[in-house]
């Protein structure tokens, strides 16, 4: 058995290419020693990938490499790119939250409002969807309501690392929810939270039977932004208050209080128009799916009360 084993050896083996290898190759790796003195330089740079890639997790990581061939680099190109990021730092692959932890955990706690390396994502849990109130029956503040979510497929690499071939596989996927939510409506008296939420809860769990998605014991629904773990849910409303955001760092600091996040009209890194701000819970890990919904709904009473009270 040997001696075939030696001629197969022989003519059907080879030595792994650099991108096979555990090794991280050179270009890359000039790419990341200049991209972290340009992060080092700058001074004004307020993302959490400059406050969290110190020099010594950076010398740390650089040379690591997951399975599916993932880098740091693949993990904060986006952020040495883009230097007004708020984050910066995205995972190519399922692996990249071990593999590059020591970056990953940091941002994850400080995003996710104190989520420890050693808390644990609870199991899922939708909670009671007819409890949801109506946040604001006479129409005078709520614009519209939100809630979405994020799910990958299990076994793929995420976006940084997604090739073609693998995007095609995920076009039948939006496809597919849209199907299944158009389907789905309530009796016109239940509160607008809980018809918004329902829809989203019936459409995920529809999908959730057919598809087996990337989750991790410690971190739940895994995406490939640090910012959509856990529940990955971020319920919002498109909310007017005009007393409170009559500047918008007020609004921000009022909004906080409730580990709400606000953003501007029309999402992420944008402004308001005509007084319109998107305001939803900030953290999506570490709480369930109904206790996000819940920080949203709780958190725009509140702020409906202050705006009241306002002068
Ligand atoms: N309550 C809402 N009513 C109507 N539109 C909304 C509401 N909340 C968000 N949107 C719209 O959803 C769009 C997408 O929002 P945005 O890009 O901020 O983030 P996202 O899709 O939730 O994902 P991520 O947080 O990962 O960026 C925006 O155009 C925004 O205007
Ligand atoms: N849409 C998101 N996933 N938002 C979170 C981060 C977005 C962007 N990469 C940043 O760092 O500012």
């Amino acid at each position: 058995l040997r001696w075939p084993l030696r001629l197969w050896d022989k003519f059907f083996s080879r030595e792994p290419t650099v991108s096979e290898s555990k090794m991280v190759d050179e270009v890359t790796m000039e790419k990341l020693n200049s991209g972290f003195q340009k992060l080092q330089k700058a001074t004004d740079c307020k993302s959490l990938l400059k406050k969290y890639l110190t020099k010594d997790v950076f010398e740390k990581l650089k040379n690591e490499k997951t399975k599916m061939g993932a880098t740091l680099l693949d993990v904060i190109q986006s952020g040495l790119e883009n230097l007004d990021s708020g984050v910066g730092i995205y995972a190519p692959d399922a692996e990249s939250y071990t593999v590059f932890s020591q970056l990953f955990n940091p941002v994850i706690q400080d995003y996710h409002v104190g989520f420890k390396p050693t808390d644990k994502h609870p199991p899922k849990d939708f909670g009671d969807v007819s409890t949801l109130v109506d946040l604001d029956p006479d129409g005078e503040f709520v614009v519209s309501t939100r809630v979405r979510c994020g799910r990958s497929l299990e076994g793929y690499p995420f976006n940084p690392c997604l090739t073609e071939a693998v995007r095609n596989i995920s076009v039948s996927i939006p496809a597919q929810v849209s199907l299944v939510t158009r389907v789905y409506s309530r009796p016109a008296q239940v509160s607008l939270v809980t018809r918004v939420y329902s829809r989203l809860v019936h459409a995920v769990n529809n999908i959730e039977a057919k598809l087996p998605f990337s989750h991790d014991g410690r971190l739940g629904f895994l995406t490939f932004c640090p910012t959509n773990l856990g529940t990955t849910m971020r319920a919002s409303v498109h909310i007017k208050l005009p007393k409170l955001s009559k500047d918008r760092k007020t609004l921000e600091q009022a909004a906080a209080k409730y580990n709400l996040q606000v953003r501007g009209t029309r999402g992420e890194h944008t402004e308001s128009e005509g007084g319109v701000h998107d305001i939803s819970n900030k953290r999506r890990l570490g709480l369930t799916e109904y206790q996000a919904v819940r920080e949203m709904q709780d958190g725009i009473l509140e702020l409906i009360k202050l705006e009241r009270a306002a002068e």
